[in-house]
């Protein structure tokens, strides 16, 4: 059998794996990055996750009630395709251009704590290594439902991305990005999409304000809710699929059956770590199988770190990058980075508008007993920010959660055009230490969303007054 011995051996083309991969050889370290798929090389944002998904939001966006919708998806699909393999290409090039790195094709398997095998078709391969990073990410968690099992009607969020034509009835079960990026986006291509969601509530963690603004926005657009309900089972006929739901509060007229050309199961996702021998190297998973890890990320074996999706942290490709600035500092430098550094991370859900944010809204502010100021503002009714006015987007709202003592910023919520943007500098706001005064008297481009900020820290209140 083929071996090869290098400084440090990657597992999965993750976004923090590759950039470490790329950091570390060029920094005079042998690095062997095994990647099980072709369809994979780049790793899942490229691929199959943010930016394919994100592009296909964008296309969705622009449709006009007369555009055709086969005809605009079928030009979506294949901008997306594009897309995707320029990128692929891309990150291929920028790990072989690197001398240092040795890129294998295979599936990896722990066979020791510092040696896996791998294999491709008949080929096999010994890989040793001091150190060794775990990148594999997640895949789709099928649900235990009858009838739940992958056909050419019934899709994870990778499949769907190829469903061809785009369904006229597509039902969506689950409630969190997965489930609510879809809809919105498979509504805008002119879909009728049901929303089938276990919860009373959409998007429980948000404050009610804008749960409730963003469930209308997706009415708006055509998506039907059905809350409080439990899918029963999936029945794929050739003609259709029909998903059957048990509704706890049963309401007049609402159906028990929904009859579907396609069927997205966004129930959550599941650690890599199946059939990576970890066990055998004695890496401790845990109970749901994500590799344990301490606070700079190394695992139960000395020289075994676990970057990325697979360590339990939060499923952000920024993250995994984040991850991977831990563990080059633990391999190359002082090694004194943690993820208990890591403050005030920002998250969008790309709706159009997006929601985004960062830090505690109302709801935690007053559940931790603090008292606080919030600034509240629905989008439509900000003077001095005309920007969404002219893009003719004037749903959502911004909502910031103000300490009285520090006027420190805690928190943040901005439902609008450009909120994947905003939040990001109120985040570095809040690592900077920025006050809330600062940011109301900031100077800001005009026009732009960030001036929204003038008005609604101008308009703080005491959140015990706030509805
Ligand atoms: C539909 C969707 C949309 C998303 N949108 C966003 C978004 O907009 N913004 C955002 O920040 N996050 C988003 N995410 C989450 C984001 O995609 C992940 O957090 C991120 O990609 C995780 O990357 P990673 O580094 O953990 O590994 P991944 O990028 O998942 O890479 C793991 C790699 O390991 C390979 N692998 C697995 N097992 C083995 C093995 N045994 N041997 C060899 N190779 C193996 C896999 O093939 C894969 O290429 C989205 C997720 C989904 C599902
Ligand atoms: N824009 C982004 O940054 C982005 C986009 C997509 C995904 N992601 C990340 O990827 C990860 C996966 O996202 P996701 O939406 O698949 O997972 P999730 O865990 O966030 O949501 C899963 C949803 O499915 C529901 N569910 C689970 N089992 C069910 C069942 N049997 N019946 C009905 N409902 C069920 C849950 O209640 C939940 O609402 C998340 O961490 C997410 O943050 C991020």
């Amino acid at each position: 059998m083929e071996e090869l011995v290098v400084d440090v051996l990657v597992i999965g083309w993750g976004k923090g794996g590759k950039t470490l991969a790329g950091a570390l050889g060029r920094n005079g370290r042998t690095v062997a990055l095994v990647e099980r798929s072709r369809e994979m090389v780049g790793g899942s944002c490229i691929n199959i996750a943010c930016v394919p998904t994100k592009d296909l939001v964008e296309s969705a966006a622009h449709r006009r009630d007369d555009d055709d919708p086969q005809a605009w998806f079928a030009d979506a699909v294949a901008g997306r395709d594009n897309l995707v393999e320029k990128l692929r290409a891309r990150n291929h090039a920028m790990l072989s251009e690197v001398e240092a790195v040795t890129l294998v094709g295979g599936r990896a398997r722990f066979t020791a704590p510092h040696q896996v095998e791998v294999t491709a078709g008949d080929d096999r391969m010994l890989v040793r290594a001091a150190s060794i990073v775990v990148n594999t990410g997640t895949v789709p968690a099928w649900p235990d439902i009858p009838g739940a099992v992958p056909s050419a009607r019934v899709h994870d969020s990778t499949t769907i991305q190829h469903v061809s034509p785009l369904p006229e009835r597509l039902v969506i079960v689950g409630g969190g990005d997965v489930a609510l990026e879809f809809a919105d986006m498979f509504a805008q291509f002119g879909s009728r999409v049901t929303l089938v969601q276990r919860g009373a509530r959409v998007l429980r963690h948000e404050d009610a304000d804008v749960a409730d603004a963003a469930r209308e926005l997706l009415e708006e657009h055509g998506v039907e809710f059905i809350t409080g309900a439990a899918v029963t089972s999936i029945v794929d006929a050739p003609d259709r699929a029909t998903v059957a739901v048990a509704v706890a509060v049963a309401v007049d007229g609402v159906a028990r059956e929904f009859a579907a050309d396609a069927v997205l199961l966004a129930t959550g996702r599941r650690p890599a770590t199946d059939d990576l021998g970890l066990d055998v190297a004695g890496i401790v998973r845990d109970e749901r199988g994500y590799v344990v890890v301490d606070e700079r990320l190394g695992t139960s074996v000395e020289g075994v770190y676990a970057v990325g999706d697979v360590n339990g942290g939060p499923q952000f490709t920024y993250v995994s990058l984040d991850d991977h600035r831990i563990v080059t500092d633990r391999i190359m430098g002082a090694g004194r980075r943690t993820i208990v550094d890591r403050v005030a991370v920002p998250r969008t859900t790309f709706l159009t508008p997006p929601l985004a944010r960062v830090g505690l809204n109302v709801t935690q502010a007053r559940a931790q007993g603090r008292a606080v100021l919030v600034g509240s503002k629905r989008i439509a009714d900000i003077a001095a920010m005309p920007r969404p006015k002219i893009v003719g987007e004037t749903h959502g709202l911004i909502s910031v959660v103000v300490d009285p003592g520090t006027d420190l910023v805690l928190g943040a919520t901005v439902f609008s055009i450009d909120a994947h943007e905003v939040i990001n500098l109120i985040a570095l706001a809040m690592r900077a230490g920025v006050s809330a005064t600062a940011l109301r008297d900031g100077i800001w481009t005009h026009p732009s969303s960030t001036e929204a900020l003038n008005e609604v820290l101008a308009s703080l209140i005491p959140a015990s007054a706030a509805a």
